[in-house]
């Protein structure tokens, strides 16, 4: 492509984003978009108004000795209009556009955060994703204020650089040419100005990030205990310096070349434009007495105010190609598609109640791995029925289960669930069959109802489900003797009187959220690392006696709550190496056998344990 049809394309680009911005802006906004417009022409009209017409009335009055009322009332009015238009603007600045910006803001980020929340997890990993995903909210916010007044002023700054120019025009066309030139100069280097700018923030980005993680991790209390309790503030802080360090060599990398434009843009555009041609119309008007000094001082009055005009529309000109080069990423991250829809397609179906989940010679790769993580999988989950998952760290379990929550598609074979392909049915119908609690579950600072329901509370229904959920989880007394009950807010973060549980007893609300589901497929990705023994066996149990009509999978490195499913599967390196019950495993005496023994002889030093055996024998 030749440079004028790179440049073309450039432009229609950022126009292109701008409009979509815009479009955005509307949908949000449309009062903003209309106040914003019909202020701009405001102050685009009394610009003009005053630093031309108004100018020349008063000259003109003077040298063809009109009526002094005349004058008087003139003035009068014209003051009247500009009062008004001063208290609109002033009212628009100071109370309209903070409160409609922040709307707009929050409507925008509401966007963005559900787009976030519905992108298939291995975005999160992706790096580029990521960065793309950091500088879209960065930028969010500004850059809908300014594509609104870029839009607006250029429109107005053109019309109001028109009707200035054809009084200069009138009085002498050269000019009008004169002032034109330096806007050439300005817009070029403006331009450049800009590319700079762009590449500086896009090589700082992954800079950034690195300070904002460490800012992130100092702040959170989850990280506090260790954060104190070791070295670990030394490496965070070399971290932070990496990351600073980083963006100062990106500001010095490129600060002499944009200092180098910064002094042309401004010495070509204010030098020439108000020195020269203020010195062509002294001299048009002494030595060539072409025009009069009445229209010496209008030329020059137009001048100042033509040459703002022009300024603001090429500065205008620059940042809608600033808007546009920083929407591409917000446009990208709007845009992209998942290969797993969340959405609800025509084409896909609800799912039917399980009958059977059937995961067939399975092979998985993570983006950017060198080998399988998982190969030849094949597990059948019929209805009503409970299996496990065991094996050492590091096998490939967790990833099983994210597999068949559709969280990832596998990279060979299917999963099919009534032997049709879970590929053909609605994501978020399907996601809705499964509760499930991973080893990595998060507690929000909301209140121990509304981390157990995972959404509002809304009913006495609600209520009940909860402290019954809570029951099973074997937390409930716990709960109850806090002050507020199930309404306790968890964790300091928003309340003094919120409470801090111990980690079992976090785990167990955690717990708690598959019992108030109405799901048919039950996942416990080994969230009771926190408990004891005993308390784990008793959650499992009771969760195996609530979940009578459900399936359920378990994994457990605890071999005692694994021996309670139908059907135990062993991996290791990614692979199922054996399946069966307990006792079929056992007699097999092989790997399975191996892990349960070795655990049992540690089990034998405490009582405790012995008591989990000796349960599951009766
Ligand atoms: N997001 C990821 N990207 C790349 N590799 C991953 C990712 N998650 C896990 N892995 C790799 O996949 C392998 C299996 O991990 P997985 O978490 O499934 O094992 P696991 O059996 O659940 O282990 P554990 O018992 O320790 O929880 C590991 O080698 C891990 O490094």
């Amino acid at each position: 492509m030749g440079k004028i049809s790179l440049a073309m394309h450039h432009a229609k680009v950022n126009i292109a984003n701008n409009l979509f911005v815009l479009q955005l802006a509307w949908r949000i906004h449309p009062q903003r978009v209309i106040i914003d417009f019909t202020v701009q022409a405001c102050r685009q009209f009394s610009n003009v108004f005053f630093a031309v017409y108004f100018m020349k009335y008063i000259i003109e009055s003077i040298s063809v000795e009109r009526d002094f009322q005349q004058i008087v009332y003139f003035i009068l009015i014209t003051l009247a209009i500009l009062l008004v238009l001063s208290m609109l603007d002033h009212w628009y600045v100071q109370r309209f556009k903070p409160i409609s910006d922040l709307t707009i803001y929050e409507k925008l980020y509401l966007i963005l955060f559900r787009k976030a929340s519905t992108v298939e997890l291995k975005c999160f990993e992706d790096h580029e994703f990521y960065n793309k995903y950091t500088k879209a909210i960065q930028e969010a916010d500004r850059r809908t204020s300014a594509v609104l007044d870029s839009i607006s002023r250029i429109i107005f700054s053109s019309l109001a650089t028109i009707s200035i120019f054809s009084v200069m025009y009138a009085i002498d066309p050269w000019v009008v040419l004169f002032a034109l030139l330096p806007i050439v100069g300005n817009f070029y280097f403006g331009k450049k100005l800009n590319r700079l700018q762009f590449k500086q923030n896009e090589e700082s980005v992954p800079h950034q990030r690195k300070m904002d993680y460490v800012n992130r991790v100092i702040y959170l209390s989850n990280y506090a205990k260790e954060i104190r309790l070791s070295r670990i503030f030394s490496v965070l802080r070399s971290t932070y310096q990496e990351g600073y360090d980083g963006v100062i060599s990106t500001i010095h990398k490129y600060r002499v070349r944009a200092g180098v434009i910064s002094f042309f843009k401004i010495f070509l555009t204010f030098t020439l434009i108000f020195q020269g041609v203020l010195l062509y119309g002294a001299y048009l008007a002494i030595v060539k007495e072409s025009i009069s000094i009445s229209s010496f001082v209008v030329l020059g009055t137009a001048m100042v105010s033509g040459a703002w005009s022009l300024i603001r529309m090429s500065d205008s000109v620059v940042e809608i190609n600033k808007n546009g080069i920083f929407i591409d990423n917000l446009k990208s991250f709007l845009h992209y598609e998942s290969e797993i829809p969340e959405h609800a397609e025509p084409n896909l179906i609800s799912p039917p109640r399980l009958q059977q989940l059937a995961l067939r010679q399975l092979q998985f790769t993570y983006d950017g791995a060198e080998s399988a993580t998982l190969s030849d999988i094949t597990i059948e989950l019929n209805k009503n029925e409970k299996i496990a998952l065991v094996g050492h760290n590091g096998a490939g379990k967790s990833t099983l289960i994210k597999l068949m929550m559709r969280l990832y598609d596998p990279t060979e074979g299917e999963i099919t669930l009534n032997g049709r392909n879970i590929k053909e049915l609605d994501l978020m119908s399907y996601r809705a069959m499964f509760g499930t609690v991973f080893q990595d579950f998060r507690i929000f600072s909301m209140t121990i109802a509304e981390n157990v329901l995972m959404r509002e509370l809304e009913s006495d229904v609600d209520r009940q489900l909860v402290i019954e959920a809570l029951k099973k989880s074997r937390v409930y007394d716990k709960v109850a003797a806090l002050p507020h009950g199930i309404d306790t807010m968890l964790t300091k973060e928003f309340d003094d009187e919120g409470v801090v549980l111990s980690g079992g007893e976090f785990q167990k609300i955690a717990i708690a959220r598959i019992f108030a589901q109405p799901a048919e497929i039950l996942i416990l990705d080994e969230p009771t690392s926190a408990l004891d023994p005993i308390a784990e066996y008793e959650i499992f149990e009771s969760m195996l006696e609530a979940c009578e009509d459900k399936a359920v999978v378990i994994i457990s490195h605890r071999m005692s709550s694994a021996m309670l499913a139908d059907r135990i599967y062993y991996l290791e390196d990614g692979s199922i190496q054996e399946a069966g019950t307990h006792t079929e495993l056992m007699q097999r005496q092989g790997k399975y056998a191996e892990l349960f023994l070795k655990q049992a002889e540690k089990y034998v030093d405490q009582e405790e344990l012995v008591e989990v055996a000796n349960r599951h024998e009766a």
